[in-house]
């Protein structure tokens, strides 16, 4: 799906960050369309005979990684030296994600690679959160987690699949809650709270895990180490 910025500037960001992959590293592979840059560069290594694994995150960026012939592992088999991986938004080095409805994947993986690189355009950077937060949750569990979310002070709204009636469905048959907080104060906070409500898969607060940001601008990538 596409969202924010030029492909150029997504293109400039995904490519930047595969600069620091070497041979023989296993890679994580974000969802989305600036990964989906670093996915297709990845390949053209790969091409061109460097040794690289990935490790995908969705259906989406498997079944890319498939196309541009990027040999897969998973976490159960491999650490991933490194993941690169988009951003709905970041303030401060924190990330709000899950506009593809895979943050709980692209979490587990982003949080067991040594390093990780974000990627994204200016239009994702902000002063503060305030971009809704994707909450993955449990089919039966959809009612009692809106009720936690209106309590933490969220609005929730069911995410509404396109070209399909009804909701969404992630990859791993779960609904997901678009939680709109307005400016979060304290994410780290909020990450907590929203992790203890029962039900709750995963939500899209990334906080303390990003090491890079690659920011790809008209005018070259700019890159912030965290
Ligand atoms: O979190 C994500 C998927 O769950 C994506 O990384 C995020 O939505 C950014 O996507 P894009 O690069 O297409 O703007």
């Amino acid at each position: 799906m596409k969202r924010g910025g030029s492909d150029e500037q997504k293109r400039a960001a995904g490519e930047s960050a595969v600069d620091a992959v070497s041979n023989g590293m296993v890679v994580g592979l974000g969802t989305g369309s600036t990964t989906a840059y670093a996915i297709r560069k990845l390949g053209r290594l790969i091409d061109d005979g460097m040794d690289i694994e990935g490790i995908p995150t969705s259906y989406q960026s498997r079944q890319l990684a498939r196309e541009v012939g990027i040999p897969l592992t998973s976490l159960e088999d491999a650490t991933p030296d490194l993941a690169i991986d988009g951003a709905d938004q970041v303030a401060d080095g924190t990330l709000i994600k899950g506009g593809g409805a895979a943050h709980t994947r692209e979490k587990l993986v982003d949080a067991a690679a040594d390093r990780l690189l974000v990627v994204v355009d200016p239009t994702k950077e902000a002063d503060a959160l305030d971009h809704p937060v994707a909450v993955e949750v449990l089919p039966d569990a959809r009612r009692t987690v809106a009720e936690a979310v209106t309590d933490l002070g969220g609005d929730p709204q069911l995410r509404a699949a396109e070209r399909k009636d009804g909701p969404v469905v992630t990859d791993n048959g779960n609904l997901v809650l678009d939680c709109d907080f307005g400016t979060i104060e304290d994410p780290a906070a909020l990450a907590r709270e929203l992790s203890m409500v029962p039900g709750v898969l995963e939500h899209g607060l990334f906080v303390g895990l990003a090491d890079e940001i690659h920011c790809g601008t008209d005018d070259g990538v700019r890159v912030k180490e965290l």
